[in-house]
């Protein structure tokens, strides 16, 4: 025991020291950014902890530095970058895929799905499942868009002519419903339903991702066991991972006996056996290399279709409301171009040709989306010496952190950016590719982005149509979580819109 303590002193002392020399060595290979200043030791951690100051100290920064420079985080030194100009050059090649390594608090729930894979297996899956999304198939989803619109409708309903209240959990559970019937063909009937196990393992799965980037015992795989999280961690992925099996080999199952059933009957449209094919079909009738595809492999898009695809919708939507409510004016305009577009029937479906004319709503839409991107920063890493201009080297395994929301609000392309104007978007106005980047940018953005705008167009305009949206009086305290929140809620008011036309 005597000599157990000098050892782990000396192996501790050996650890920090290896460390330290490596943090040198890039720091002297990584002199050409410059550094925000930072305290010994910890680097910029203190001002980083609180995720209602993240943002803050991110745009402070960005502005300083014209958008790239470096920041450390006790053992690590990452640049950070909002410079279209440099984001070009790292979102716009395929040199740089990877994701950084906060990223893997996610892998024991999507393993290599789309989101949290590692560039080789990216490239294949990317190709496999970009169809997917293609016009034709995405036409389909509107009426499940509509029939969840019209849910969310009948809830908010109990709401209006009442309280302030906050909006974001009703956008959550209808995104959810959305996401689920579209990926996997099942409603989990969460507006209705919302303390099932899956949704609170999806709830609690997401809480335990943020804790784990701004916890330093949580962060490390070491450390992370001594606490319960870890356990209850394993708990909601088992939960989560058990459901898709499931319901992934009850849809193999239907399709198998759909199949006889197709040959039996003819008019098989009229039997009903013809079901709308949903994101889950197609990953069962695609291949990769020649071969289908395993349960383990349709397991991971699903899931991580179910995370990319809903907390980022809701968040728009939410947000969305919010800005609607506090801007009368906007919100008249939007729901005259409503009036012109549903005439005297305002309780019908929305069409794709009905969506195609929300021009207006769209402008909203992306004004929102500028203000309150739902991503607010991504990470990437280098997995080789990457050379930037004039000479400048990325070294190898440097993390490299994209602030979006730095990125929209860039006064030099967004006059006065804290105002909320959809108008900046009229048609013939054209942003660069990557400084208005809410879906990120080149080979790897989002592969949801046309999904989400026609879900949001459809669930906004049911609201439009017979909601009045007002303001609560409260102001949004925006927090960087696993997506943008506000940590007071996003509190608005409704009435019922009586007059229609
Ligand atoms: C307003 C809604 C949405 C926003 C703002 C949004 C934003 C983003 C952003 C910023 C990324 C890049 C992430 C990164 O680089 O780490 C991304 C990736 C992704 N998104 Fe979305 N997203 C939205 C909706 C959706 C929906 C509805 C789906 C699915 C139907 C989806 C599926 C994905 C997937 C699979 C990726 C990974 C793409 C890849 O790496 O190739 N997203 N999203």
């Amino acid at each position: 025991m005597a000599i157990l303590v000098p050892v782990l002193v000396g192996l501790f002392v050996a650890l920090v020291s290896y460390w330290w020399i490596q943090l040198e060595k890039r720091r002297n290979k990584m002199k050409w950014l410059p550094e925000a200043p930072r305290v010994p030791l910890l680097g910029n951690v203190l001002e980083l902890r609180d995720s209602t100051e993240i943002l803050k100290v991110f745009m402070k920064y960005c502005e300083k530095y014209d958008g790239l420079f470096t920041i450390e985080l006790i053992t690590a030194k990452f640049i950070v970058a909002s410079n279209p100009e440099f984001l070009e050059f790292l979102l716009g090649k395929m040199d740089i895929l990877d994701k950084s390594y906060e990223y893997k608090f996610l892998s024991n729930w999507l393993g290599s799905g789309l989101l949290t894979a590692d560039a080789e297996i990216w490239k294949k899956s990317r190709k496999m499942l970009t169809p997917s999304f293609h016009f034709s198939i995405l036409e389909n989803f509107i009426e499940t868009f509509n029939s969840n619109a019209d849910i969310l409708k009948e809830i908010l309903s109990e709401k209006a002519d009442a309280e302030t209240f906050d909006v974001f959990p009703y956008a959550a559970m209808s995104a959810l419903d959305i996401i689920s019937e579209t990926t996997m063909g099942v409603s989990i009937n969460a507006q209705r339903n919302p303390k099932s196990d899956y949704i609170n393992a999806v709830k609690e799965k997401c809480r335990i991702l943020i804790e784990r980037i701004y916890s330093p015992i949580k962060k490390f795989d070491l450390t992370f066991p001594l606490t319960n999280d870890y356990y209850a961690d394993l708990n909601h992925v088992k939960t989560l991972h058990d459901h898709t099996l499931k319901i992934i080999n009850k849809r193999k199952q239907e399709l198998k006996s759909n199949v006889k059933k197709e040959t039996m009957v003819k008019n098989d449209e009229d039997e009903g056996i013809k079901k709308r094919k949903v994101f889950l079909d197609l990953m069962l009738d695609a291949t990769i290399d020649g071969r289908q595809l395993s349960d383990n492999e349709i397991r991971q898009e699903v899931d991580t279709f179910m995370f990319a695809g809903h907390d980022t919708t809701a968040t728009s939507l939410s947000f969305t409301l919010y800005c609607l409510s506090t801007h009368p004016e906007v919100q008249k305009r939007a729901v005259e171009e409503q009036q012109k577009i549903f005439g005297s029937d305002r309780n019908r479906s929305a069409t794709h040709r009905d969506l195609q004319e929300m021009k207006y709503l769209e402008m909203i839409i992306k004004e929102s989306l500028r203000m309150y991107p739902p991503v607010p920063y991504i990470g990437r890493k280098t997995k080789r010496d990457i050379s930037y201009k004039d000479g400048n080297v990325i070294l190898a395994g440097t993390g490299i952190l994209v602030i979006i929301f730095a990125v929209n609000r860039n006064p030099k392309y967004f006059p006065e950016p804290d105002k909320f104007n959809p108008s900046r978007f009229e048609e013939n106005k054209i942003y660069s590719q990557y400084a208005y980047i809410p879906f990120s940018a080149g080979p790897r953005n989002c592969i949801g982005q046309k999904f989400a705008m026609l879900e949001m167009k459809v669930v906004l305009s049911k609201v439009l149509r017979h909601f009045e949206l007002l303001p609560s009086g409260q102001d949004l305290i925006l927090s960087a979580q696993t997506v943008l929140k506000s940590q007071n809620g996003v509190n608005i008011k409704l009435k019922k819109r009586d007059i229609w036309n």
